[in-house]
């Protein structure tokens, strides 16, 4: 094998990737992308690291459509010009995306991050862990199509970690529970294990829940800076040096993105029911379909509230998401009415 085919599995090459990438053989090289800005993407591919600009078929459906905006992750086409311009010209189809809020013009969702394998969501035991949180986070990882696991950090530093550990588990139904303290490095080996076969895994959690550190201890190296420490500009805010797609080669890929950071999820029903498998198979047994769990007699839900089964917050925080859901999906149906007449006023018009 070659140097370049080396390096482009390092990246997480599979050969879904190679297929995708058939029709722009030849003129273009493939690249996987490791960081975003407004005029252009950071890549890396077999001949190592380059910069791009976004070719006009990119601007034009980034107009159209903001999901089309390459992200981290992505895997893309890019041409090489005589005077040493690099474009990204195409964002191949992704596997898995995590998607953010962004109400704007053209779309309601975000992708920060592409072609993710495991989301790993990253909670501190110290403060104690915002259960609300988890479930959100779990929402967005069943969105994305990639398999979440929860990460329980810091467990160093409270008395009883399996407690802790016990009481995320009742709302993370079907999802691995791993304690890992990256600072005496304990449960390093169960994380690492997710490395594999060049697996990509998206690190998400609050501030200071030890992604940075995390991701430090699997590289076995201090590529990133880790608690406050990260440089900031004249005007205090965060600058992002710093990686955003680490690549350790023969295992797998990290992604710590900043725009992983603080996301706010755009919540779909099937996301939803994913994180909430528990209270979704509850709900199958109440005596009517369209049960509200509020006073219908038969309500599986309540029963289980009243039994101590389920956990009222729970409940609520589900109702909430649920909620949320379906205020995105009306927002969704109304705009495309409102695409629709506008086509047809044009028609008339005409
Ligand atoms: N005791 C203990 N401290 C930890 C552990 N993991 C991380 N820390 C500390 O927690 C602080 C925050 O860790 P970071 O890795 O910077 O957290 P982060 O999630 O990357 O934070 P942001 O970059 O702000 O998003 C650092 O001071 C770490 O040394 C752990 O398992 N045990
Ligand atoms: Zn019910």
């Amino acid at each position: 094998m070659s140097a370049s085919q080396q390096r482009l599995l390092d990246l997480g090459w599979t050969p879904d990737v190679g297929r995708a990438f058939q029709p722009y053989r030849g003129a273009h090289r493939l690249a996987r992308v490791c960081r975003v800005d407004r005029g252009g993407a950071d890549l890396a591919g077999g001949m190592g690291a380059v910069r791009a600009t976004y070719g006009g078929d990119v601007l034009r459906a980034v107009a159209a459509d903001r999901m089309a905006q390459p992200a981290v992750g992505d895997w893309t086409a890019v041409r090489d010009w005589p005077d040493d311009r690099v474009t990204l010209e195409a964002v191949l189809p992704r596997r898995t995306a995590i998607v953010r809020d962004s109400a704007d013009r053209t779309s309601y969702g975000q992708v920060v991050a592409a072609n993710i394998d495991v989301v790993v969501i990253v909670e501190h035991l110290d403060p104690d862990p915002d259960l609300g949180r988890i479930e959100r986070l779990l929402v967005l990882a069943w969105g994305s199509g990639a398999q979440p696991v929860v990460v329980l950090t810091k467990p160093d530093l409270v008395p009883d970690p399996d407690g802790m550990r016990a009481e995320v588990a009742e709302v993370a139904p079907g999802v691995e529970i791993l304690l890992v303290s990256a600072v005496p490095g304990t449960g390093l080996d169960e994380l690492g294990a997710l490395l594999r076969n060049g697996r990509t895994l998206a690190l998400v959690g609050p501030s200071g829940a030890g992604k940075s550190t995390l991701t430090n201890a699997l590289a076995g190296v201090p590529l990133l800076p880790t608690g406050s420490v990260r440089a900031r500009d004249g005007r205090g805010r965060h600058t992002t040096t710093h990686r955003e797609l680490v690549v350790l080669p023969g295992r797998g890929v990290i992604v710590d993105t900043p725009g992983l950071r603080a996301v706010g999820l755009v919540a779909d029903d099937d996301a939803v029911a994913g994180a909430f498998a528990d209270v979704e198979a509850l709900a199958a047994h109440c005596r009517f379909r369209d049960c509200a769990h509020v006073a219908e007699p038969g309500c599986a839900v309540r029963l289980a509230v009243a039994d101590g089964e389920l956990d009222e917050d729970r409940l609520a925080r589900w109702r909430k998401l649920r909620r949320e859901a379906a205020r995105n999906a009306a927002r969704r149906a109304g705009d495309r009415r409102s695409v629709v007449a506008e086509l047809e006023a044009k028609r008339h018009r005409r």
